[in-house]
């Protein structure tokens, strides 16, 4: 789906936020990882057959009020062969519930190989005459630092299947400042990688006003937030790092146009581990995950008014 979808669902929500769906199985209420290890062992199975229980509960509780989730694929990576099934039934589960999927891989690597990659997440794998999906995200997270030749395939899935990207621009972490912030010819090298993504994104424009080229910017970096708003003004920003990384509402309103549009705020372990505040042992996540997503919704709008 387009980046124009990803505007309406936010609009018919009134909510510029995704749930990050990172489930560690610390993360996850024993009545769930317990029942799985009865019925499966100590194994990855059960891992993984817990962690699509969790986030289709998650799910449930969220997609009437959140537009996007946010799946980080090394959580699922941590379960081998059976990470990639649990990805791949936590993506259709959340489209079956008319959610929108930014795949949050952060990759890249030469024209061939990030072909694959873009293929692999965002586009079809070719078996004989036939093309499937083997995850079919709306979005994916790009790593741009190999330039051009490695964003291309990524691009390419843009044009012909109306997918949308978000380029890391200035991560949220402490030590992003290390590279991103360094001086590039007069810019800091975030300023530069901004000037990249606006190059990527001609051509892609969507009815809302954004192009499908998106960027990643730290919820920890209101300064910057600032700066790379202006080099960006058609880009949607994915804001990582409210939350569980520090960041306050106050921190994340310079992502935002004045109409109160232009980026989207996520949080994974703030409405994921919710239950572990009631003191319930788990048995209410999913009615705290939605308790934290609502407190988080009226946060941002009323921090973005
Ligand atoms: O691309 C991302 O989503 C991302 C970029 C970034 O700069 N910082 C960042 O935290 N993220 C991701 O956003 C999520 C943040 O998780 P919480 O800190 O638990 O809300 C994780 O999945 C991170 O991998």
């Amino acid at each position: 789906m387009s980046i124009q979808t990803l505007v309406e669902k936010i609009k018919e929500k009134g909510n510029p936020t995704v749930a990050g769906l990172d489930a560690r199985l610390e993360y996850i209420p024993q009545h769930i990882s317990g029942r799985n290890m009865m019925l499966h062992g100590e194994t990855l199975r059960a891992a993984a057959e817990s962690v699509v229980a969790f986030n289709c509960g998650l799910i449930d509780a969220l997609c009437d009020i959140v537009p996007a989730v946010k799946p980080q694929a090394a959580y699922y990576e941590l379960l081998g062969s059976y990470g990639a099934m649990a990805l791949k039934e936590t993506i259709d589960y959340a489209h079956a519930k008319g959610m929108y999927v930014i795949g949050d891989i952060k990759r890249n690597d030469i024209g061939a190989t990030a072909t694959a990659y873009a293929e692999a997440y965002l586009g079809k794998t070719r078996v004989g005459d036939t093309e499937i999906a083997p995850y079919g995200c709306d979005s994916v997270t790009v790593n741009g630092y190999l330039g051009t030749d490695g964003v291309e395939p990524f691009l390419k899935e843009c044009r012909s299947r109306e997918k949308s990207l978000f380029m890391l621009v200035k991560t949220s972490n402490p030590s992003s400042g290390e590279l991103q912030n360094r001086d590039m010819e007069g810019k800091p090298l975030y300023a530069r990688m901004a000037e990249m993504v606006a190059k990527w994104g001609e051509g892609l424009d969507t009815p809302c006003g954004y192009n499908q080229i998106g960027a990643v910017v730290g919820a920890t970096y209101p300064e910057e937030q600032k700066i790379i708003r202006e080099l960006l003004p058609k880009s949607y920003f994915l804001v990582p790092g409210y939350g569980a990384q520090g960041a306050t509402a106050k921190d994340i309103a310079n992502a935002f146009n004045d109409d109160g549009l232009g980026a989207i705020v996520n949080s994974s372990r703030g409405i994921m581990c919710a239950w572990k505040k009631t003191g319930n042992n788990g048995e209410d996540y999913k009615e705290a995950a939605r308790a934290e997503a609502i407190r988080m919704r009226d946060d941002i709008v009323n921090a973005i008014k």
